[in-house]
């Protein structure tokens, strides 16, 4: 006789139909309280509609002025040459767009790439992008390369929507990030860039949760979180 499944994972077998399920209880192979979920998701969700709002309220101007600042930071702390890969990002809702500072890396023989939603509640893909390149819309109608040629990052920037004092990152809310970095055979260079109102105390960070080795601010400050 087959052994049930579980109604609520679909995925743990249990001995038998009493057995209970522990598997839906597991993150990335980890277990997490499903009430401590619960509260910590409500409390990133709200945060994201603060710092969401915040970004509104902000002016053309001084989104280009933040862009500028962390492009002429990055632009030390990442040396652009042939043989390596940067991915980078094509901003919306208001992110730095930091489009200028991937052509210039471009231009100085670095490879560019632009993450790639390929399935929901998956890793990304990384695909090649270059000035100019075509662009079709993605998944959440996000802008991504017309070609798909899928390629390693040496570095990773990663947008943040918040960032706490520990280096952890708030994103859209959907884990790509941390999805995507579990499942690289090495850790690459992770730097976050956001807005100079992104920090928070903390993101109650949760064991999936992958920290940034650097950060870089709308002010043009630069932060290396100790791990
Ligand atoms: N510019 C840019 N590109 C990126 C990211 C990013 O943060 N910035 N991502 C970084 O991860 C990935 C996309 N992540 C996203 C995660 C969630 C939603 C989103 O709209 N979520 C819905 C709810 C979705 C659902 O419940 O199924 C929402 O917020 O309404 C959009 C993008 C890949 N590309
Ligand atoms: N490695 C993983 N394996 C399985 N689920 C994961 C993993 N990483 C994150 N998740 C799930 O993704 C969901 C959203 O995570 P989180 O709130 O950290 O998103 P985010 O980092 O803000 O989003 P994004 O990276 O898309 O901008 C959580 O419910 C979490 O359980």
């Amino acid at each position: 006789m087959l052994a049930p499944y579980c109604e609520t994972c679909k995925a743990g077998i249990m001995k038998s139909d009493s057995d209970p399920c522990f598997a839906h209880l597991l993150v990335n192979g980890q277990p997490v309280d499903p009430d401590t979920r619960r509260d910590v998701s409500r409390f990133r969700r709200a945060e994201r509609e603060r710092l969401l709002q915040a970004r509104r309220a902000l002016s053309a101007s001084a989104l280009a002025a933040q862009s500028d600042c962390v492009a002429n930071a990055l632009t030390d702390l990442v040396v652009a040459r042939e043989g390596l890969t940067i991915a980078a990002y094509w901003p919306i809702r208001g992110e730095l767009d930091l489009r200028p500072w991937m052509t210039a890396a471009y231009e100085n023989g670095a490879q560019i790439a632009l993450p790639v939603v390929i399935e929901k509640n998956a890793p990304v893909a990384f695909h090649l992008w270059q000035p100019g390149s075509p662009m079709k819309r993605g998944i959440w109608n996000i802008p991504v390369p017309e070609t798909g040629v899928a390629v390693s990052a040496d570095v990773v920037i990663a947008p943040l929507l918040g960032l706490d004092a520990a280096g952890f990152r708030l994103g859209n809310g959907g884990g790509y990030y941390d999805r995507t970095l579990a499942a690289l055979p090495g850790m690459p260079q992770v730097i976050g860039v956001g807005h100079d109102f992104c920090c928070m105390e903390t993101i109650f960070p949760m064991p999936w949760d992958i920290p940034m080795q650097q950060s870089v601010l709308g002010d043009g400050k630069v932060i290396d979180h100790a791990h």
